[in-house]
């Protein structure tokens, strides 16, 4: 595969692919950057950091033992933090970066292939001190943590709750003789559980506990807790730590446990943005709203739909690549074997991958300038579009996460054998991503926090009450009755919202009827919750159907005609892809006939078709790098059987012909002498 002068060649296949694309590539690239300057910076920034020889490991990460793993894991954080204070700072200092800290995000595969035990230093922990503390506290933490003196995490998780924080066990109680509070993990379940880098790696943590002062409990609040010496790294008197063992993935990421024993901190590291304990033990409550101590929540679900439409958009583009390399089976006798590409079950599985990466980016930027509207407001003492806020935050994290979890194993499958090689790294994404859908709020959990916003909107919507921009469609549906049906993109949304409507209406019904039958409100609202998820799942997909094709079209205005058509077409199978999926519920809820079904099967099918030849130039326009994709089967030059073989001779089992097992027990077998 290399010309003679060296430089390899690109898979002929692939080769062609490319060149028979209908649109300039780098104008989708440019789009889904945020413009081409991005795009510009981007690379630049790429291109300076993912030169360095720390990239490259001898013996594959997942041949190490875990304990070798996490090791390397550790070497090449500090590394990469190192190299993001030293060059990128010179490039212009993080402030540049702004939403392009998803840069940093991107560069950060290409060091770890599983997780950084940093993650939730720069993730978490800098994140709350920014929310939580007041400006005194910030100046005292701030340049501590962003020069990694301090290394921290975000302990909130128990062994005995996660999902209900109220419940949580530890406490921390004031003790105005010394000004201190007192942790204590008074159970085995109270022990901390989960918190990434809490193992071995950081020596502080945020801790959220039961305050109690004055004989009164006043809920959880955060702490800044120091756990470990700085200098000796060892665990301090009254605190015991360790390693929580491993997992499905995230295995270098030295997830922990950690309990108090009567442990004591200062007053002052009480994070006190939103509440205060005064010297004499006085609690003063600054948050007006209630749940401002959530705030770090909200941001990461936020960030986390980012984060999992990159992943997609890295296990569809793997999943392409190789599907146009690969050539399996014959379609007609005799014929030569076509690439696998050609299947149009591949394409059904494949092209809704790259259609919800699209989708699910634009999404996340347009919930990211939201959310940036919300922290503004928050800023000027405004709270009210939290709840809201809230509500769309919480089913955006579930909808996304469950739904690129599902794609990337679909990518896997698609993959055939080969897609269960670790080389490939689908199983390593796939392991990150599915996690995401439980962490930071449980799929089921948040699409109930959805649907109690919901129900509150259509009772408001009843009364005549003005509603909030992303519920203001139940007024519209507000009436029974089936939404008609009409089969442009934009009767597609709006028949999702007419089925969302529809599905709210039927809950507040049912909840109504089991009242009536003398159930409590609590009761006849656990009944109901089947219908209540479901509520909550279609309001969510209509959201994004909506800001989907909204944007695409937006972004699209100044496009070439051939990206706004392949743009166009995306948009369209999504819709198409989703009404299907969704068949029942339209015809339950909407004026669709069996004919328009026909209809949209067959357009759906049109669709594949006319995607098929640009599906390689879709996949190369999210522009990841072949040291990001971390892929045998999805390089860029689809040198897919050389790199299997490649990885496979960097097999430690490769390294001696012979197994020194065989002398200690087969052999003995085989002689009849064990
Ligand atoms: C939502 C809950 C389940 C609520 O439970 P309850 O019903 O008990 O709640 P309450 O009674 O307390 O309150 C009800 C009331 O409050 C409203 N509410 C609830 N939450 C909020 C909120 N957040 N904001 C506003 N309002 C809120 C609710 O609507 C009710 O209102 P009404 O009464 O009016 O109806 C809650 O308890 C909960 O959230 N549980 C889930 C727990 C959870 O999420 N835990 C997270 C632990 S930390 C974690 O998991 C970390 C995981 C690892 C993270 C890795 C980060 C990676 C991400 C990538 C980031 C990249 C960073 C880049 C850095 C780099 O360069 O690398
Ligand atoms: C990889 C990973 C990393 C993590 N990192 C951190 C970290 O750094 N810091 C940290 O503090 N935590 C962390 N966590 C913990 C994580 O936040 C919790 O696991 C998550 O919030 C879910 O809580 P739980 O485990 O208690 O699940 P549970 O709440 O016990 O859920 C179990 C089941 O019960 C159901 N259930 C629970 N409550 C309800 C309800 N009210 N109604 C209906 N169904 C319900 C859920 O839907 C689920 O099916 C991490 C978890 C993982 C997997």
């Amino acid at each position: 595969m290399s010309d003679n002068k060296g430089v390899r060649r690109v898979n002929e296949d692939l080769a062609r692919e490319r060149a028979n694309c209908s649109f300039d590539v780098r104008e989708i690239t440019f789009l889904l950057d945020g413009g081409e300057n991005n795009t510009i910076t981007r690379k630049k920034i790429e291109d300076f950091t993912l030169t360095d020889e720390l990239l490259s490991d001898k013996v594959p990460d997942e041949c190490l033992s875990p304990k070798e793993k996490y090791e390397n894991a550790v070497r090449k954080s500090c590394l990469f933090g190192k190299l993001v204070k030293d060059k990128l700072l010179e490039f212009g200092g993080l402030e540049t970066f702004g939403p392009n800290s998803f840069v940093l995000r991107r560069i950060a595969d290409a060091f770890f292939k599983e997780i950084s035990p940093l993650l939730l230093h720069l993730g978490m922990f800098v994140p709350t001190i920014l929310g939580q503390c007041t400006a005194e506290q910030q100046s005292e933490w701030l340049p501590r943590a962003l020069s990694m003196q301090v290394i921290g995490t975000y302990a909130q998780t128990e062994l005995g709750h996660g999902t209900f924080i109220r419940g949580l066990e530890t406490t921390a109680t004031y003790d105005p003789e010394t000004e201190e509070f007192v942790l204590h993990s008074p159970t085995l379940s109270s022990f901390k559980w989960w918190a990434g880098g809490l193992g071995k790696t950081v020596n502080h943590c945020i801790v959220v506990a039961q305050l109690h002062t004055k004989g009164q409990c006043h809920g959880t609040h955060p702490f800044i807790v120091q756990i470990r010496d700085l200098e000796t790294h060892q665990p301090l008197p009254g605190i015991k730590v360790g390693e929580i063992g491993p997992k499905l993935g995230f295995n270098t990421a030295d997830n922990g446990f950690l309990g108090f024993d009567k442990y004591r901190i200062p007053r002052m590291n009480m994070m006190m943005k939103n509440a205060q304990i005064l010297k004499d033990g006085t609690y003063v409550k600054l948050d007006r709203h209630g749940k401002m101590t959530y705030g770090t929540m909200v941001f990461i679900r936020v960030m986390v739909v980012n984060e999992v439409a990159f992943n997609l958009a890295k296990a569809a583009t793997i999943a392409v690549r190789y599907s146009a390399v690969r050539r399996q089976s014959e379609k007609k006798p005799g014929e030569p074997e076509p690439q696998i590409l050609d299947y149009v079950t591949q394409q059904h599985k494949l092209f809704i991958c790259i259609a919800t990466a699209h989708a699910l980016q634009l999404t996340s930027d347009w919930l990211w300038r939201t959310f940036s509207g919300v922290v503004t407001d928050i800023k000027h003492g405004k709270t009210d579009s939290l709840p809201e806020f809230h509500a769309l935050s919480s089913c955006l994290k579930a909808i996304s996460t469950s739904d690129a979890a599902l794609l990337i194993e679909q990518c896997r499958h698609s993959c055939g054998g080969h897609g269960y090689m670790m080389s490939s790294n689908l199983p390593l994404i796939y392991s990150f991503v599915t996690a995401t859908r439980t962490y930071e709020g449980d799929y089921t959990v948040l699409l109930l926090q959805t649907a109690r916003f919901l129900i509150k909107a259509w009772e408001q919507a009843e009364a005549g009450k003005p509603l909030t921009p992303t519920v203001s469609y139940l007024t519209k549906y507000f009436k029974d009755g089936r939404v008609p049906w009409d089969s442009t993109s934009e009767g597609i949304v709006n028949a999702a919202y007419g089925v969302a409507a529809g599905k709210i209406s039927a809950c507040v019904k049912s909840i109504r009827n089991r009242v009536k039958t003398g159930l409590s409100y609590e009761d006849a609202w656990d009944l109901t919750t089947v219908q209540l998820v479901a509520a909550a799942e279609a309001h969510c997909r209509a959201v994004i159907c909506d800001v989907y094709r909204s944007e695409a079209v937006r972004l699209t205005e100044k496009s070439s005609p051939n990206v706004r058509a392949v743009m166009r077409q995306l948009t369209t199978l999504y819709l198409h892809y989703w009404a299907l999926e969704r068949i029942g519920d339209l015809l339950r809820y909407s004026a669709v006939s069996e004919e328009d079904v026909v209809a949209l099967q067959q357009k759906y099918e049109e669709l594949l078709a006319l995607i098929r030849p640009d599906a390689v130039g879709l996949v190369d326009a999210f522009d990841i790098r072949d040291e990001i994709l971390n892929s045998t089967l999805g390089a860029y030059d689809g040198r897919v059987y050389e790199r299997l073989m490649e990885e496979a001779l960097k097999s430690p089992l490769n390294a001696e012909p012979v197994n020194r097992s065989f002398h200690m027990y087969l052999k003995p077998l085989m002689q009849g002498k064990l």
